[in-house]
């Protein structure tokens, strides 16, 4: 095997680590620690850890508490970690210590060295030092709240809701393309009165526009950084423009507003604004569910199910029963739905607990959060490109279905009363027939009144048909 090792330091002595690694003993001690998951930080969370590292070094410098060229190898390294350039130096699982201390000293552990490396020294030695300036003024129980509002603001903002714009845009198109499409409405699955398909679409696609107002809804919160809190909120070891200062470099680097936490003690005890963001994400997973569901249902058949829209054919449905095309990608809708829902009791769980002064769910809300907005973001996408932009309608099926219903028996109420038009449906239902023919063989309606009052596409607004004089 022969792996190459270098020694580290740290408070409790010195560590095995390997040669290539920027990490540093405390990272070691994690990844030896907790050999739990297997799961990482995510991309998010690791790019958030540099964001934060960066605008503290930044905060740091103007105040005069480390110097500049410090302050700009460690900015130097940290852009790298926003980049994504070192995310396989953050090897500690997200089943660690419930505060993130061992990813914020992995930050820290990995920054330092890689700075020093910029500042032409060796990986190792120690001259940008991971606690006293990487993490100068700053306690992992600041920190990581930070990463995990930065992160879950940026995932919310820049990948949920666009991705949700796109699926907005497919299903608003589908609901100008069907408008004029008239088949059955149907309650508790049983055939009820006309609606138009391009009404259902307007549904979903409110359901959608009204998600993205939830996402948006609830980015002010996240919006609030803990960073100048440091150990437990009251900021000892800290600059007091620190906060504010490393705010906006944070502001900057991310393109969108942050502020200071209104209270310290808060943001880091508690952690209810992801609590409350997540719950917009549950709340939008169901939405894509519900209609993913829909469709699958108004697409069942093609033969012998309620036919109504056809899927697009993106592979083949099955291993054994050719010709069977599936709607995959609904399907996985559903199964994302059901993950979403998972994570929301993990983050509800957590963020309901912490002891005093501190959460200790930390790594686990932010797990969870981020997977969430990542599995909705690709859903919702892709959703919207490869199953809801392919839809087509079934148009002439819908016409005949509608004809056959009973529920047009509804529009006879207001003509000739409920108990006349229930005579009529039972009548048709007993004798094979459609309501209008039932209701002119009653002598109920001519066939001129019948032509008005049982009019499928007028029965899809709110008019009270034969009552026009
Ligand atoms: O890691 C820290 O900065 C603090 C730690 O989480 C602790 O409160 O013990």
């Amino acid at each position: 095997m022969g792996e190459d090792y270098r020694t580290e330091e740290d408070s409790l002595g010195e560590m095995q680590v390997p040669a290539d690694a920027y990490w540093g003993a405390q990272t070691q001690r994690a990844v030896e620690n907790f050999p739990i998951s297997g799961i990482g930080m995510s991309r998010r969370f690791i790019r958030a850890l540099g964001v934060v590292k960066k605008a503290a070094a930044q905060a740091n410098r103007d105040l005069g508490l480390v110097d500049d060229d410090t302050a700009e190898a460690i900015v130097a390294a940290a852009d790298e970690v926003i980049a994504g350039e070192h995310d396989d130096q953050f090897p500690v699982d997200v089943f660690q210590t419930g505060s993130g201390t061992s990813s914020n000293m992995n930050a820290n552990e990995v920054i330092a060295n890689r700075a020093a490396e910029i500042a032409g020294a060796e990986v190792g030695d120690r001259v940008v030092h991971p606690n006293d300036h990487v993490n100068y003024g700053q306690s992992s129980n600041d920190v990581i709240p930070t990463a995990m509002h930065v992160a879950a603001l940026e995932a919310v903002e820049k990948d949920l809701v666009p991705a949700l714009e796109t699926l907005h845009a497919e299903l608003e198109a589908k609901e100008t393309e069907f408008d004029g499409v008239v088949k059955t409405g149907r309650t508790h699955l049983q055939d009820a009165t006309p609606i138009r398909l391009g009404q259902e679409f307007g549904g979903y696609r409110t359901q959608v526009a009204k998600g993205i107002e939830r996402a948006e809804g609830v980015q002010s919160n996240l919006r609030e950084l803990a960073l100048g809190g440091t150990a437990v909120g009251t900021g000892l070891n800290t600059h007091p423009d620190f906060p504010e200062l490393a705010a906006e470099y944070i502001s900057d680097e991310t393109n969108t507003t942050f502020r200071e936490a209104e209270n310290h003690f808060e943001a880091q005890a508690a952690h209810d604004a992801m609590s409350e963001a997540h719950g917009a994400l549950r709340t939008i997973a169901g939405s894509m569910n519900k209609i993913a569901n829909d469709l699958r249902l108004l697409a069942s058949g093609p033969r012998n199910g309620l036919g109504e829209i056809e899927q697009p054919e993106n592979q083949p449905g099955s291993s054994i029963m050719p010709g069977k095309i599936n709607p995959v990608v609904a399907e996985s809708v559903n199964q994302v739905h059901k993950q979403v829902v998972g994570n929301d009791a993990a983050v509800s769980a957590g963020t309901a607990r912490g002891e005093i002064d501190l959460n200790l769910y930390k790594p686990v809300i932010a797990h969870n959060f981020l997977e969430s907005a990542e599995l909705l973001s690709n859903a919702a996408a892709t959703f919207g490109e490869r199953f809801v932009a392919k839809l087509a309608a079934n148009e002439a099926h819908c016409e005949t279905r509608v004809e056959q219903s009973m529920a047009l028996a509804t529009a006879l109420n207001p003509a000739i009363g409920y108990d006349k038009a229930s005579e009529v449906a039972k009548t048709a239902l007993k004798e094979g027939k459609s309501v209008r023919e039932a209701a002119v063989e009653a002598g109920y309606l001519t066939e001129d009144e019948a032509d008005e009052v049982l009019d499928p596409e007028a029965m899809t607004r709110r008019v009270i048909l034969g009552n026009e004089d």
